[in-house]
């Protein structure tokens, strides 16, 4: 197995490092524009191999794609993350042409590959990569709501005063401050539902935080997190190099589900070998369905931006 990573700043290094110690990959390649910044981190991971004990060889280059040639998973994190006070949709100017140069260069040495998106706007960036790849759509997924989901889980554990592992709680609709939807109502402590345990304004604050769980760590660090995005991305890398099919929430193409079309948002997907290998398309309540089409009317927004600047 050969895994690529574009970008080898924080979230790529970070998604890097967990392929790495999880041996995901027999080879990863970490690719990154900024010159011998990739080699850096990666011989800097590789010397982490005697103590952490994996044996995935880690290879950085400096926008060399013809090192990237065979490789059976993508990841794109290459460009810009926000500033304190920004939202996600504004970095699109520049990462819009980034991604679009990035996923050419990929399909010229990788052209059957499964591409994971990570950059932001993700669901505008995911929606560029479908279209500017022509891949089948199982083979492009965004990352967003593996993450979004577990910061759900993280702010329930710390209403419930219970382990995160023991929950299920699934975010949807679009990877943006105001565009996601944590399941509240869907959302169980070990099959118990979190809505009989916690009062009206708990439920409301967790769903708030959620929201804007990026934001806050922004604030907080002065750029956006890595540690549990990295960690959400080699999640989905797992289950499809594992051929897992688990069901995780990730930004897909969708042609009629929840009733939308040509546009990518986060819904719950089987992840395998095939990449994207069913989308569970569940009936939502009156709000919910409500709330996922209001997302989807601003993702498309967003997405009238990119034939805007062409
Ligand atoms: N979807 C999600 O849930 C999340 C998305 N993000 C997004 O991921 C992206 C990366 O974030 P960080 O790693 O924190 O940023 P970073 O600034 O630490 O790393 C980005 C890297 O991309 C490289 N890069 C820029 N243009 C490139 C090109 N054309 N080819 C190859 N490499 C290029 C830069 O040199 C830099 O090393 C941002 O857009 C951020 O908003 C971050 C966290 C979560
Ligand atoms: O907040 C950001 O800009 C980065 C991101 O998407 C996240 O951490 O959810």
């Amino acid at each position: 197995m050969k895994i690529t990573v574009v970008g080898a700043g924080a979230v790529g290094a970070t998604c890097a490092d967990n392929i790495a110690r999880k041996e995901l990959a027999e080879e990863l390649i970490l690719l990154d524009i900024k010159e011998g910044f990739a080699e850096g981190k990666s011989i800097d991971m590789m010397q982490t191999a005697a103590l952490l004990g994996f044996d995935t060889k880690i290879k950085g280059v400096t926008n060399d794609y013809a090192a990237t040639a065979g490789s059976e998973v993508v990841v794109i994190t290459s460009g810009l993350p926000r500033k304190p006070g920004m939202t996600r949709e504004e970095l699109i100017g520049t990462n819009a042409n980034i991604v679009k140069g990035v996923t050419e260069n990929i399909l010229k040495y990788s052209p059957d590959t499964i591409i994971i998106v990570v950059s932001n706007p993700m669901d505008t960036m995911n929606y560029l990569t479908l279209k500017t790849s022509g891949l089948p759509k199982n083979r492009i997924l965004g990352m967003g709501g593996a993450l979004d989901s577990s910061r759900f889980k993280y702010y329930l554990s710390q209403e419930l005063g219970c382990s995160p592992a023991d929950l299920n709680a699934v975010v949807i609709g679009g990877h943006g401050d105001t565009t996601m939807i944590p399941l509240i109502q869907h959302a169980t402590w070990n099959s118990i539902p979190v809505s009989q345990l916690l009062s009206k304004e708990q439920q409301d604050k967790v769903v708030a935080a959620t929201m804007v769980g990026g934001a806050t760590l922004t604030g907080l660090i002065g750029t956006s997190a890595w540690y549990a995005p990295g960690a959400g991305t080699a999640a989905m890398v797992e289950s499809i190099v594992r051929d897992e099919k688990k069901l995780i929430s990730s930004g897909v193409y969708l042609d009629g589900e929840y009733g939308q079309k040509d546009i990518s948002l986060v819904v719950p997907v089987i992840i395998g070998k095939n990449g994207a290998e069913k989308i569970l398309d569940f009936k939502l309540s009156e709000a919910e369905q409500g709330a996922f089409n209001k997302s989807a009317d601003a993702v498309r927004n967003m997405n009238a931006v990119l034939t805007d600047m062409n």
